[in-house]
């Protein structure tokens, strides 16, 4: 302390300089957040102006009120994704003006929320994915932001992205991905337990899956600390920019722990990049095909920006984009796949009919020494597709489970449409600039009017090939990866990993819930725990992905 004043004596700053600059900088965040509330709660009303149905709306609270009472009996930490769940489910009662559900959910919960936009009806999440696909929402890039410096595919736009998409695609093909099964097979094989193992399980996967085996090997002693510093990031991670969280975005210690752990990305992965770099551009050595492994299609991609002069031929240049890419591979395809892993284990432990079938299925197709699954796939690959059952537990499971989705950034002049026959025919909404519309899939895929039974977790409903069954999943209605060109390039790779571990784990393994030793260890037996549904297993955190609960607490017993 005596240190700082005597700086600030130094510089010829008093108490009183520093109390006005910190009382300026108070004042001067005060009156934004007061500004933007204005302009958002001004956005609202100004559609009610114009007759568009909202929620019931105040100037001091927006949709706080609402929010507050619809999640009153939702634990603390229940994930956000709930909520559009419940205003579907409740849109009689929130909107007691229409006849008909609208189609569009304005949704203000300024200063926790950026003014958004969801769709109640599928078409109109079909109107800003696939029919035309509106760029990105601010935030999605401002998060991934200190990972990647939005030098990555799904930051990119434009021709950029379009480029980067072709470059990147064929080696998340569903083709490249069998073929690489007997190599990641070896990742999956380590893997015997739940909890946090799965997402150290889907990040190892991915580092196999992207540099290959020789380089993979070659980065296992630094592997650790990148995988330190990523994970470190993406905690920090400020995925919604509001008054709750403004101290932790702005404190300087999350900054420099940024920081640092970028270093780390660029002097870990540096010098197997450069090597690569080296192996690929000598004369003798002809340029590797992109689907070998994707950092040589990462490499061969920024070969090309640089002949067409779009990336300088710096190393730092180079390292900054292939940092960038590897960067968004790791964050978008870890915890997804993670907590998809544990809600399919999860859900077959509840429904031992299910679980008997999967395992039948395994039998047949894989042979019955469970033992051997590995070496079987490690020599027919191809097998994997022919697990047809199981790949449709796995969407069931994904349906009643959805964990993460897209945000686009509304368009200046742009509308979204009232579906035909929806009572809003050709109706036009706004969503121009300075809405997030958030594609609404958990929503979505709960929707009665879409799915039949629709809280049940019925396989059987994928495999059903007669359109003009009602239990058929509608048209574009099942988006976990999203649909549209702007979809997850990584599906087919995290559909196979989750398969693989299937396949390896559950004719060896009896996995379920351990909630009521969890709960006594924690002085909760006897207490009312938090559940969701009914369930102690539920979507739990304030950014995205939702995690599954305390990590999912299991018991793993081996079967005779
Ligand atoms: C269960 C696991 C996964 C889920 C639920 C998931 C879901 C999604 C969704 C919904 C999107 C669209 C996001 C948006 O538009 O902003 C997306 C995009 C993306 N995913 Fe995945 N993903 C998973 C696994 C993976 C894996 C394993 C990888 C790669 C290793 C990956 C890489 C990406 C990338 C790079 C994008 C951006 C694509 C683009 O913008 O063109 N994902 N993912």
């Amino acid at each position: 302390m005596a240190i700082l004043t005597a700086a600030l004596g130094d510089a010829g700053l008093g108490a009183r300089h520093v109390a006005l600059a910190i009382g300026v900088l108070l004042a001067s965040v005060i009156t934004h957040y007061i500004h933007r509330g204005y302009q958002v709660r001004k956005m609202l009303k100004d559609l009610e102006k114009q007759g568009i149905p909202i929620m019931k709306h105040s100037w001091i609270l927006g949709h706080l009120e609402i929010v507050g009472k619809l999640l009153k009996n939702y634990p603390s930490d229940a994930h956000g994704n709930y909520l559009p769940i419940l205003i579907l489910e409740n849109w009689r009662e929130l909107f007691p003006q229409c006849k008909d559900r609208p189609p569009v959910l304005y949704l203000d919960m300024w200063p926790f929320a950026q003014p958004m936009i969801l769709p109640l009806l599928l078409p109109v999440a079909v109107q800003f994915t696939q029919d035309y696909s509106l760029i990105k929402a601010h935030q999605q890039k401002e998060v991934l932001y200190p990972l990647t410096k939005n030098r990555d595919i799904s930051s990119m736009e434009g021709p950029e992205w379009k480029v980067w998409k072709k470059r990147l695609s064929p080696g998340f093909s569903n083709q490249t991905i069998t073929s690489r099964i007997p190599d990641l097979l070896d990742e999956v094989d380590k893997f015997y337990a739940l909890e946090k193992h799965t997402t150290k399980l889907a990040m190892d996967i991915i580092f196999r899956f992207f540099f290959g085996k020789r380089i993979h090997a070659q980065l296992a002693s630094a592997q650790a600390a990148l995988e330190h510093a990523v994970m470190d990031t993406v905690k920090r991670m400020v995925f919604f920019h509001h008054i709750g969280n403004f101290i932790q975005e702005h404190n300087p210690y999350r900054k420099f722990r940024l920081w640092k752990n970028y270093r780390t990305m660029l002097s870990g992965f540096g010098p197997v990049l450069q090597q690569r770099l080296g192996e690929l551009t000598t004369d003798e050595k002809p340029r590797a095909k992109a689907t070998d492994t994707l950092v040589d299609a990462l490499i061969q991609g920024v070969m090309e920006d640089r002949e067409a002069g779009l990336v300088n031929t710096s190393d730092s240049d180079f390292l900054g984009l292939a940092v960038g890419q590897i960067g968004t591979f790791i964050f978008a395809g870890h915890d997804t796949t993670a907590s998809a892993i544990c809600w399919v284990l999860h859900l077959l432990s509840k429904h031992p009919d299910v679980l008997r079938k999967v395992r039948a299925e395994h039998d047949a197709v894989l042979g019955s020494d469970a033992a051997a699954a590995a070496s079987v796939l490690r020599s027919r690959p191809e097998l994997i597709n022919a697990l047809v059952y199981t790949n449709a537990v796995m969407k069931e499971a994904m349906r009643v489970h959805t964990n993460v989705g897209t945000m686009r950034r509304g368009e200046p002049g742009f509308y979204l449409t009232g579906p035909a026959g929806s009572g809003y025919d050709g109706v036009k909404f706004p969503a121009g600039e300075g809405w997030v519309v958030w594609d609404n899939t958990f929503a979505l895929h709960r929707d009665p009017e879409l799915w039949l039974r629709v809280h049940e977790f019925l396989p059987e409903r994928f495999l059903i090939t007669d359109e003009g069954d009602p239990m058929h999943p509608p048209k574009n209605g099942w988006r976990f990866f999203e649909l549209g060109p702007r979809n997850c390039i990584g599906q087919h790779l995290a559909m196979v990993e989750i398969k693989m571990v299937l396949a390896l784990v559950l004719r060896r393994m009896d996995i379920e819930v351990a909630w009521e030793e969890w709960d006594a260890e924690r002085g909760l037996k006897g207490k009312k725990a938090p559940s969701v549904w009914g369930d102690r297993c539920y979507h739990a955190g304030a950014d995205s992905p939702p995690h599954v609960k305390d990590n999912m607490p299991v018991h793993i017993r081996l079967r005779q």
